[in-house]
């Protein structure tokens, strides 16, 4: 620790008190200006600022000051970027921004002057000379028949804002999260929400693969040029999955101008991937440290009321009322992908209604017998503790044994939970296959897991990862 920043060093404290995703969508994306007795920390916009004000401040506080020894040091939130701290003035677009929640305080002309940095592509152009202006958007992902719940609370906010302040907001908006979650309706959501607004706005969407494959064409026909001004010209460029950017580097050099381009005159740029964009593989660095100067935005995996909630949705749109205990078997057998839970619900309707019959409790698990099968068959205690065992990097005889030590019994009971969870077997079963464990302590350790849950973040991450990598 010794030359590490205070802030560094305070960042590593609190890399062990928070989860991975408060880190990287609030923590991180701070920068911070170590002056004598004041600690600036640089938010990149003001959604962000308002957010650690109310969530982390005291917290923070506490850490630098304990940090610091002796002297005590004042932290100061404001909005602003490394590169040039936030001017006191903002740009005059940037200050009419419609209802635009304080952004007048100037990211837009901090982030701006960081990219006047080797910028040698053509300014925007207008869209007269445009080839034909598809937007490629599903007119049936709005924001109206999106389910709210805690998982996609924050990335349902930010892609309101977005979709009410074109450009002024967060630009770009990168969410992320794995696949079936609702990246793509939310992009589109905010898409369709921009032309309800301005009938007119240029508004394309396309997943990343159709990127490189039109780059390609336009360098086979020596229309490259056009491509760019194209893709200069919209109000709001919205590309799906830009994970598969990775190892393109011509794609990526061109998109990186693009984006530039884009931002500079404050056309917006929406980005969806399934991971945390520093976590990308053959992603180029420049790139990644440009995804960061918007808001990054997580998209977690549906907890069960959410997914009930969904399925209801669903059923109504579908005009078919779903007994709630239906919704509430279908939606505790699949969890880890909404697009997942859409199918099983399409099958008990389709089947319902080919065969008339009503859709009950049985009925429903008659109707998704063989994909539940299917799923029961690859999540076994044998495959969960392994899983663990790996995860937390100990022995699965381990998990079987006697000892008590808390790097042994937490996972151990994390592996029960997960066991309980995820598999039918019986609380007794389960037991047995920890060692030969009596079933009041498989029970115990199903709730000492849920209470650490709620009350330790870690663990709750652990968990959450755990369950994502088994189940999906
Ligand atoms: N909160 C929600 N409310 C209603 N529908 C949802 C919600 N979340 C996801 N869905 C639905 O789940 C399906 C999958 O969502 P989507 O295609 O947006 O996932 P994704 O995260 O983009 O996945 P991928 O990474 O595979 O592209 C869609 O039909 C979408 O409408």
């Amino acid at each position: 620790m010794v030359g590490s920043s205070l802030w560094q060093q305070c960042v590593t404290r609190l890399e062990g008190e928070l989860s991975e995703q408060q880190l990287n969508t609030w923590i991180r994306p701070l920068h911070a200006v170590e002056e004598p007795e004041v600690l600036r920390l640089l938010a990149p916009n003001r959604f962000v600022l308002d957010w650690v004000k109310d969530h982390f401040f005291e917290r923070i506080d506490q850490v630098v000051n304990d940090t610091s020894g002796e002297h005590s040091v004042r932290v100061h939130l404001e909005v602003g970027s490394s590169q040039r701290p936030a001017p006191a003035k903002a740009p005059a677009r940037t200050a009419n921004a419609p209802g635009g929640a304080g952004q007048g305080n100037g990211p837009h002309g901090a982030r701006n002057t960081a990219m006047r940095q080797p910028q040698q592509e053509a300014a925007p152009q207008p869209a007269a000379s445009s080839p034909q202006f598809t937007n490629n958007l599903n007119p049936n992902f709005t924001f109206d028949n999106f389910v709210e719940g805690k998982s996609n609370q924050l990335a349902r906010a930010a892609s309101l804002q977005v979709a009410g302040n074109v450009g002024m907001a967060y630009n770009p908006l990168f969410l992320y999260g794995s696949t079936g979650l609702g990246k793509t309706h939310l992009m589109h959501a905010i898409g369709n929400a921009i032309l309800a607004h301005r009938p007119g706005a240029k508004v394309v969407y396309l997943h990343s693969e159709r990127f490189v494959a039109d780059m390609i064409k336009a360098l086979q026909h020596n229309s490259i040029d056009e491509f760019k001004r194209y893709y200069r010209s919209v109000d709001a460029l919205l590309i799906d999955d830009i994970q598969f950017f990775a190892g393109k580097e011509r794609s990526q050099e061109e998109f990186f101008h693009t984006f530039n381009a884009l931002l500079e005159s404050q056309q917006q740029v929406i980005l969806t991937c399934d991971r945390y964009p520093k976590e990308v593989d053959g992603l180029e660095d420049r790139l990644k440290s440009r995804f960061g100067w918007g808001l990054t935005v997580a998209i977690e995996p549906a907890e069960l009321e959410t997914r009930v909630a969904i399925l209801n949705r669903k059923a109504e749109e579908a005009g078919v009322e779903l007994p709630s205990e239906v919704a509430f078997f279908v939606a505790k057998r699949i969890r880890s992908n909404i697009r997942e839970l859409e199918g099983a619900l399409r099958r008990v309707l389709a089947n319902a209604h080919f065969t008339g019959s009503a859709i009950t409790l049985e009925f429903a698990k008659e109707a998704l017998h063989d994909l539940l099968a299917l799923q029961d068959k690859l999540v076994t205690i044998d495959n969960i503790q392994k899983t663990v065992a790996e995860y937390f990097k100990i022995r699965v005889s381990d998990l079987h044994s006697n000892r008590r030590s808390r790097s042994i019994t937490r996972p151990r009971q994390v592996a029960m939970a997960l066991s309980k969870e995820l598999t039918n077997h019986s609380l007794p079963e389960i037991g047995k296959a920890f060692g030969g464990r009596d079933h009041t302590t498989v029970l115990h350790a199903c709730r000492k897991v849920q209470e650490l849950r709620e009350s330790d973040a870690r663990i709750n991450e652990d968990f959450v990862n755990l369950l994502r990598t088994l189940t999906s």
